[in-house]
């Protein structure tokens, strides 16, 4: 096939992303297709679909992402359903893994693929055409992810695993039992010497992915496109010079040749839901080992807010999901609805939206930020990803850029899920063309042409945070730092070109004509911006520090160190043995705020002149008498969320209806609580508002206590 990347014309009807091919709107549960025009288009369409999944399944190395396959595969189904007489034999449609692939080791039972849907519409009309089937309501239906790797067969036999085996073309698969030793979760010895085939998902978690492309890059190969195509690469290829580490999570058991009857008759007839939990005890990794976990539902209605679960979780899950499966749980409804030649009809997978797309790299911008850090972030071909147009993507730093040997004009595969900053996850090697540029890697500095401090992974211009002094101050005086109105990005840039500030303690020593002589700056506006100057001398240490912008602090590690330390004096007199004791911080962010705050003490300096506050009201100074007793532990007993770790989520209510989520996290670490934005086991309590989503749901799951915001409120009434 010609490298038919979807960014790059490769004919009209086969290159789904660009111009040419139309792409039909997709309506609630038919998502777009490549519409194909003639049989020629047709026969092309087939060709590159074939060769796409044949890689895919192969090597893992497909010239397009999942998106734009799955366009061509419907535009093709489409064409066929017009054109009946037309259909090719090697066609993709109705077939396992598209036929593209084939396997020596057969299989028992079938391993087939799933039909998918799209909506909640979708997933209620397919529920009601299965019951129309069974002539019966469906009683329990299981709900679990649709983990993104590649589905594998373990055979075990008398408790010890024997052979792992690939889908192929679901009749026969491939051995690839030399990768047993690299799979985290498919033990090599079950607890019970049975005899029994385990099907599950191999995957590749985003730290083994990224693990993975070191160690591979590293011994001269080119980086992987994504975790399902090192995971389905590094599972094929034997004799590797170097190690890679996958996971393994299971959806299924089943009887083989050898199974003690009685075990055989229990996988036949326990409820999927069962069948997982002997696999688990077993010792098995599966789907319930994951955040997203299983649930068993008794209506299509809990079935989808399950769904809308799982999907809320996505971003935050160690590894990608692509869907959720849902299946009806009795084994007596599997048995009576069977299967189709390339699907089980009682299951199917709720496709989500695709989270990795391929694009192309058009180019790397350098930019410094307040602390001087300089930082590569790659300029995309415009695309669209999990429901947001990105152009713009994280590529961390130049050691990055080299360890990926990433290039200007290479197609790369970009991740974004959720909230998460967008990614560039690696280049697709072969569709190079030989083109593709070096990266440029500045050696001063982009924005002052000073010498760049290369010593650590982050760049940093030598200058330090002088470098970009607006940007400093700009920070320094935000709504959650020192809160000074009137200060604008111009604002600051005159200030800082008169030569009047050159960083935030300046902004003290302002007078009252050095402002007025400005541009456009009149009587009333100066004397606000000297009176919100003046307010801000009174902001509490946190702010005070949260201002100094230290690397490694935000507004909560700020309020942290501030009621730890109660004093600047203090803080600054810590070593990093003491900025340890402050929840949160590890050794080696310890180190990087020493360092910080003896790079800022011109600037602390500067502020205690100015007479800007350097104590943490509301937490008594510790006295010499218990100077070893933790100065904070013997007020925070009475607080009443002392020892709590709370997170709040949703639109708050009643008395806390007013409040900023930042406000929210200043009231529970005044009532003697630790504010976290993410819910765990550890988590104490959760405040949930309306529209609580999936923390509230991840809360339940880990019965983490859940109160309302008013409830919350009469909790810390004394400090509202
Ligand atoms: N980019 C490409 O060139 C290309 C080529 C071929 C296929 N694909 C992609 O592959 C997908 C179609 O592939 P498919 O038919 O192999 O499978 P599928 O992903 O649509 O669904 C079936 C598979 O889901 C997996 N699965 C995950 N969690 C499961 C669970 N809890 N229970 C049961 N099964 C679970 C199993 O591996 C199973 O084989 C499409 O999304 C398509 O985009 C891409
Ligand atoms: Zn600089």
């Amino acid at each position: 096939m010609g490298p038919a990347g979807p960014s790059r014309r490769a004919g009209p009807s086969t290159c789904p992303s660009v111009g040419g091919a139309r792409q039909n709107e997709p309506m609630t549960d038919s998502p777009a297709f490549t519409e194909i025009g003639d049989q020629a288009a047709y026969a092309d369409a087939v060709t590159t679909a074939v060769q796409a999944a044949a890689a895919y399944y192969g090597d893992g190395d497909s010239a397009l992402d999942d998106d734009a396959f799955d366009r061509l595969v419907r535009g093709i189904a489409d064409y066929e359903s017009r054109h009946p007489d037309h259909v090719l034999p090697d066609s993709p449609t109705g077939k396992v893994a598209g036929g593209a692939v084939v396997g020596d080791v057969p299989h028992t039972v079938p391993m087939l693929s799933l039909d998918n849907v799209f909506s909640a519409e979708g997933l209620s009309t397919w529920a009601a055409g299965l019951e129309r089937r069974l002539g019966r309501p469906v009683e329990a239906w299981s709900v679990e992810p649709k983990l993104d790797g590649l589905a594998i067969s373990a055979r075990y036999r008398d408790g010890r695993l024997v052979r792992l085996v690939t889908r192929g073309d679901g009749t026969a698969g491939e051995d690839v039992s030399h990768g047993i030793d690299m799979i985290l979760g498919l033990p090599e010895r079950l607890a019970e010497p049975v005899t029994v085939e385990v099907r599950g998902e191999v995957l590749m978690t985003h730290a083994q992915f990224e693990a993975a492309n070191t160690a591979r890059t590293g011994a001269g190969g080119a980086a992987f496109a994504n975790p399902r195509s090192a995971a389905a690469g590094s599972l094929r290829a034997k004799d590797r010079p170097y190690r890679v580490e996958m996971t393994f999570f299971g959806y299924g058991a089943l009887p083989m040749d050898g199974t003690e009857p009685g075990l055989a008759q229990r996988l036949r007839e326990l409820p999927h839901s069962g069948v997982m939990e002997a696999v688990a005890a077993l010792g098995v990794q599966t789907s319930a080992a994951t955040p997203a976990g299983t649930a068993v539902c008794a209506t299509v209605v809990e079935v989808q807010e399950h769904v809308d679960r799982i999907a809320g979780l996505r971003g935050e899950l160690e590894f990608g999901i692509d869907g959720i499966v849902v299946k009806a749980d009795l084994a007596a409804d599997q048995e009576a609805a069977g299967l189709s030649s390339r699907a089980p009809r009682w299951a199917i997978a709720y496709k989500l939206p695709a989270t990795e797309k391929i694009t192309r790299l058009v180019a790397v911008e350098w930019n410094v930020g307040r602390t001087g850090v300089i930082a590569p972030r790659g300029v995309l071909e415009p695309v669209e990803v999990d429901g947001s147009v990105i152009t713009y993507a994280t590529l961390h730093n130049a050691a990055d850029i080299a360890r990926r040997d990433l290039r200007i004009g290479d197609h790369v595969t970009v991740y974004k899920a959720g909230d998460v900053i967008p990614r560039v996850e690696a280049p697709v090697v072969h569709l190079r063309t030989g083109d593709e540029t070096p990266i440029p890697i500045p050696e001063r500095c982009p924005r002052c042409d000073d010498e760049i401090d290369a010593s650590q992974q982050r760049w940093r211009c030598a200058k330090g945070r002088a470098c970009h002094a607006v940007a400093s101050v700009r920070y320094a005086v935000g709504r959650d730092q020192l809160d000074i109105e009137g200060l604008g990005e111009n604002r600051i840039d005159q200030l800082v070109e008169a030569g009047l500030i050159a960083d935030f303690a300046d902004l003290f020593f302002l007078t009252r004509e050095q402002i007025l002589d400005l541009d456009r700056m009149g009587e009333v506006s100066t004397d606000n911006l000297l009176a919100a100057i003046a307010a801000a001398r009174a902001k509490p240490l946190n702010k005070v520090f949260c201002a100094l912008g230290v690397r490694g602090t935000g507004r909560s590690m700020s309020r942290r160190i501030a009621r730890h330390f109660v004093t600047m004096d203090a803080i600054r007199a810590a070593d990093a043995e003491s900025f340890q004791e402050v929840d949160g911080v590890g050794p080696e962010r310890a180190t990087v705020l020493v360092g910080e705050i003896a790079e800022l003490a011109p600037l602390i300096d500067k502020l205690v002149t100015a007479g800007v506050t350097m104590t943490e009201p509301g937490v008594p100074l510790p006295t010499p008498a218990d100077a070893d007793a933790s100065a904070g532990t013997t007020v925070a007993v009475e607080l009443p969320l002392a020892g709590m770790s709370v997170v709040v989520t949703g639109a708050m209510t009643g008395p806390l209806a007013e409040l900023s989520r930042n406000e929210m996290n200043e009231l529970i670490e005044r009532a003697g609580g630790r504010a976290s934005s993410s819910v765990s086991a550890r988590t104490s309590l959760l405040v949930a508002g309306e529209k609580a989503g999936s923390k509230r749901a991840k809360a339940e799951k880990a019965g983490v206590r859940i109160t309302t915001p008013e409830e919350f409120a009469t909790l810390v009434s004394a400090f509202v």
